[in-house]
């Protein structure tokens, strides 16, 4: 295995107003496919601050994310790690950020009806670059493991790339997205 992070970097402290540890972390937009409640057969992916820089995200596989009979499909185990990697970023950042690079280790197959409980680590930052690691398990046993970069970005990235209609939804209702992330940190 490579070494990790790939490059020097430091660790961040908490920013002063991220979450304190235990509590239950909002959805961060109402449509998201990760965590959104507004999306029917989303993962709805639930998270919770942890100690230091991590968070725990926990996702129930159902009969709508099979990918063989009975079996969670691989590309939504990625997202649902794309999502809790994403989550430690911008919770303990508070800071709006992309999934730039995401790789995953396939160890075990997660069957439907089990919880992943997904355990994410804010290993460090190089300017805008953002190094998380995490480890899902399913009862105990570790399934799936993942590592990935995200960037920071401001919201200009958002405006500038987003669909304009849905720029516009969130303008009109900034309800739909959540509160703990800094749009303009
Ligand atoms: C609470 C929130 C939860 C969110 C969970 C869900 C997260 C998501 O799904 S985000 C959606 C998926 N991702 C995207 O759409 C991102 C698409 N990509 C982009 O927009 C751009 O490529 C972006 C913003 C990542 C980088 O572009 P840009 O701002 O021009 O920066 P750029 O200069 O290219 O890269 C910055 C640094 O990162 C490095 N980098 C960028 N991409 C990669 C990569 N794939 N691999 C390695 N390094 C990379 C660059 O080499 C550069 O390094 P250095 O600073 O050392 O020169």
């Amino acid at each position: 295995m490579n070494s990790w992070p790939p490059v020097e970097t430091t660790v961040p402290d908490r920013h002063p107003d991220a979450p304190a540890p235990d509590t239950e972390l909002p959805e961060h937009y109402a449509h998201c496919f990760g965590c959104g409640d507004s999306v029917e057969h989303g993962l709805r992916l639930r998270a919770t601050a942890g100690e230091g820089m991590t968070v725990r995200s926990r996702f129930t596989v159902t009969t709508e994310h099979q990918g063989a009979p009975g079996l969670a499909h691989g590309g939504l185990l990625a997202c649902a790690f794309d999502e809790a990697l994403g989550s430690a970023v911008g919770h303990l950042l508070r800071r709006p950020a992309v999934t730039a690079k995401l790789e995953t280790d396939f160890l075990r197959p997660v069957p439907v009806g089990t919880t992943l409980v997904i355990d994410a680590h804010l290993d460090g930052i190089a300017g805008r670059k953002v190094y998380v690691s995490a480890e899902g398990t399913v009862e105990g046993t570790t399934a799936v493991r993942a590592r990935a970069l995200f960037i920071t970005v401001d919201l200009k990235h958002f405006v500038d790339h987003g669909r304009p209609e849905d720029i516009r939804r969130v303008a009109e209702n900034p309800a739909l997205l959540g509160r703990s992330i800094d749009v303009n940190p």
